[in-house]
């Protein structure tokens, strides 16, 4: 799978790529990143991306010849790609969502504004609009990082197996289960007996009731769809 990332900033895409689970795919033929500096594709000698916002109002916004000539560019080879556009105001990134993309995309462009926003013109060339969350941040890369790395944790291969079970909780409508290791003791604070048990059926029994304990504690929107048996688990914890 492919990204493209569009960005003034692109040393912060860069350094995050290099490291864990994405540093391993790229290193792997998994995964392959390519980073654009909108500042290469403006016309002028300032490589100016942004001006006083139309009708007054705080702050500057990125102006869109960048971002057009930017995006021209990367179809000129005419391939099949997504592109994605990082806001506020987009859709919200959920782990479904995610898994779309990975089934769905073979490349993914991810254009990341930053000052107060872009020009809303450029979302005549973009197919989606994303937000990872209800909360401001100060541009696009931090949520283009969190698409890349949720997508490619799901890509067959990218990650150990051992790790692949993360998500498939998260997906089935709950949080993951307290993990543990050692020591056994830190401080007087001890790993839970059933860990220490050896008892496979006791410990999965543990883990999912742990589970839907933190899921109904912390993320009680995520409990729908439940199987017989895990509603059963919830009603003894309520
Ligand atoms: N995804 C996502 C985002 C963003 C995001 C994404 C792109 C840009 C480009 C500029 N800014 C700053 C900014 C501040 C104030 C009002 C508008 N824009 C961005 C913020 N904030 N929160 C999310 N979940």
């Amino acid at each position: 799978m492919k990204f493209e990332v569009l960005t003034i900033f692109p040393e912060i895409i860069e350094c995050y790529i290099k490291h864990g689970v994405l540093g391993k795919a790229l290193n792997k033929g998994i995964v392959e990143v390519k980073v654009y500096n909108l500042r290469d594709f403006t016309s002028d000698k300032h490589k100016k991306v942004d001006d006083y916002p139309y009708g007054g109002g705080a702050g500057m916004v990125m102006q869109i010849e960048p971002f057009y000539n930017a995006i021209m560019h990367l179809k000129a080879d005419e391939k099949p790609r997504k592109l994605v556009l990082l806001s506020p105001q987009g859709r919200k990134f959920t782990q479904k969502l995610a898994q779309k993309f990975m089934e769905e995309s073979k490349a993914m462009v991810l254009i990341c504004g930053r000052y107060e926003g872009i020009d809303e013109r450029v979302k005549a060339f973009v197919d989606e609009e994303v937000s990872i969350g209800d909360y401001v941040l100060s541009g696009g890369e931090l949520a283009a990082l969190v698409i890349i790395d949720s997508v490619v944790r799901l890509i067959p291969g990218a990650l150990g197996d051992e790790l692949s079970a993360v998500e498939d909780s998260f997906m089935k409508g709950f949080l993951d289960y307290p993990h543990y290791t050692r020591p056994e003791d830190f401080k007087g604070m001890k790993v839970p007996e059933v860990l220490l048990s050896g008892d496979h059926k006791k410990i999965a029994l543990w883990r999912k009731r742990q589970a839907l304990k933190n899921t109904l504690k912390n993320r009680p929107d995520l409990l729908k769809n439940l199987s017989p048996e895990d509603m059963r688990i919830l009603k003894e914890l309520c």
